[in-house]
């Protein structure tokens, strides 16, 4: 039994080390079913860490990760992907020859059971052309992804990661290089993903993050710094401490 009803991503007492070093120092983290919550914090606070120990990348030296009630850490990537976990990367895995549509349905039969695979499918199934819609790419979706700009590739990247049907997405700076009109987009996106999924958004850009953000986690040095809503968050003087220490575009 899950020890907090509701929650479908809880991490106890957390630690990784990298040659002696604590990237990530005793962190708890409760995401509830349906939540779409933010991770921030300066460059090396730990949260790409955070991610990876999630998705069995990294192995935590201490820690509990639990997901729908289920332990995580020491399971192989492929598992915990099967067990319902989803995650973007910093850099790019579409394939570039293949359609927008090829993609998505690439991804889509990643979880599908062999026999299904194996049989003849005729036109787009109702999960990719789902994820078609949800990314808004359907004027593309004949199109090889090498064509597509490169927020429209970063949606692409969320498509297939909801085609693959998770309880838990995780997206890593998913605005990260994108244009002002491209990151509205994605937090429109963000918000209907948010819908029915549940949402771990790891981003920097504190803009992004008042439009679209509500409950958001701070990291530092490898640990949780504050927890809140957004407005509360942004007001903490510890959060504008190590802002401030970095950058003073980041918190205004
Ligand atoms: N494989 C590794 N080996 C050694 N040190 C690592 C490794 N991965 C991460 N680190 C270190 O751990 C700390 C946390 O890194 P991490 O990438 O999780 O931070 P982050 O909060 O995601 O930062 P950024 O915003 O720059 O992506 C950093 O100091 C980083 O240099």
């Amino acid at each position: 039994m899950s020890e907090n009803e509701g929650a479908l991503l809880e991490i106890r007492g957390l630690e990784v080390v990298f040659d002696g070093f604590r990237a990530i120092d005793g962190v708890d983290l409760t995401v509830g079913q349906g939540e779409l919550r933010f991770l921030i914090g300066p460059n090396g606070a730990g949260k790409t860490t955070l991610i990876d120990v999630v998705t069995g990348l990294t192995r935590p030296a201490a820690g509990t990760v639990r997901f729908a009630g289920t332990e995580l850490t020491g399971r192989r990537e492929h598992r915990i992907v099967r067990l319902g976990i989803g995650r973007t990367f910093q850099t790019s895995v579409v394939f570039e020859e293949l359609t927008v549509v090829e993609n998505l349905d690439l991804a889509a039969g990643f979880r599908r059971p062999l026999p299904a695979l194996l049989r003849q499918r005729r036109g787009v199934s109702g999960t990719v052309a789902e994820a078609l819609d949800v990314i808004g790419l359907g004027d593309l979706a004949d199109r090889p992804a090498g064509v597509l700009s490169h927020g429209q590739r970063q949606w692409l990247e969320i498509g297939m990661l909801i085609a693959q049907r998770p309880r838990l997405l995780l997206l890593d700076e998913p605005v990260a290089g994108m244009s002002g009109g491209e990151r509205e987009r994605t937090g429109e996106l963000l918000t209907r993903i948010a819908a029915d999924h549940t949402v771990v958004v790891v981003e920097h850009d504190m803009e992004f993050l008042r439009r679209y953000a509500s409950q958001v986690t701070v990291l530092h040095e490898g640990k949780v710094l504050v927890e809140g809503d957004v407005a509360a968050v942004q007001a903490d003087p510890r959060v504008q401490e190590v802002y401030l220490g970095r950058s003073r575009e980041d918190v205004r």
